[in-house]
């Protein structure tokens, strides 16, 4: 039976070893605009390595996942952070895992984060994360990362599958 991987709310000091929440529930503004808008500054890094790339900003239309998921690989990108923010107030998955012996992501400390659909995630270059898991309804992102040729997704199979039934850790106060 595959291990639950049950969720947690996503909040920036949590998500801090993987990257950036992009939100303005948790951040400070000012005003900019003659004081008509409220400005959320500098939320997340774009990073963006080696000599071909540079930072773009593309859209996606994700499928809808509906729970019980696996998880059964994760991804990197060595090259550049990557960042989802939905367009359509969906709610996605981001699971997460620190780095691991063998170059591998430590799979004993593999993280699922539940993310409103009201904040999006920027992941950090070289984070393990699993591809996108959008729960819909809807699931259009704008996503910024790295554009360039050079190989930039490094992918692992995990020794197990996790599964995410939907489960909360804590009592869900998202
Ligand atoms: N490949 C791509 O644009 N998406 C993946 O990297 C992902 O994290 O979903
Ligand atoms: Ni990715």
């Amino acid at each position: 039976m595959p291990q639950v991987l049950k969720l947690k709310p996503l909040t920036k000091e949590a998500f801090a070893p993987f990257g950036d929440v992009i939100s303005t529930r948790e951040g400070d503004a000012f005003p900019i605009n003659s004081g008509t808008t409220q400005r959320y500054h500098h939320l997340g890094k774009i990073q963006v390595e080696g000599n071909d790339g540079e930072p773009g900003i593309s859209m996606t239309v994700g499928q809808a996942f509906a729970f019980p998921i696996k998880i059964a690989m994760l991804e990197r990108h060595p090259l550049g952070s990557q960042a989802w923010i939905p367009t359509t107030g969906n709610a996605f998955i981001a699971v997460v895992a620190p780095g691991g012996a063998n170059d591998r992501p430590d799979e004993t400390a593999l993280q699922a984060f539940y993310v409103n659909g009201d904040q999006g995630v920027n992941y950090h270059a070289g984070v393990w994360h699993h591809p996108l898991l959008n729960l819909g309804p809807g699931g259009n992102f704008i996503v910024v990362d790295r554009i360039g040729s050079a190989p930039n997704c490094d992918e692992c199979n995990l020794n197990q599958v996790f599964l995410l039934d939907g489960t909360f850790a804590e009592p869900a106060s998202v």
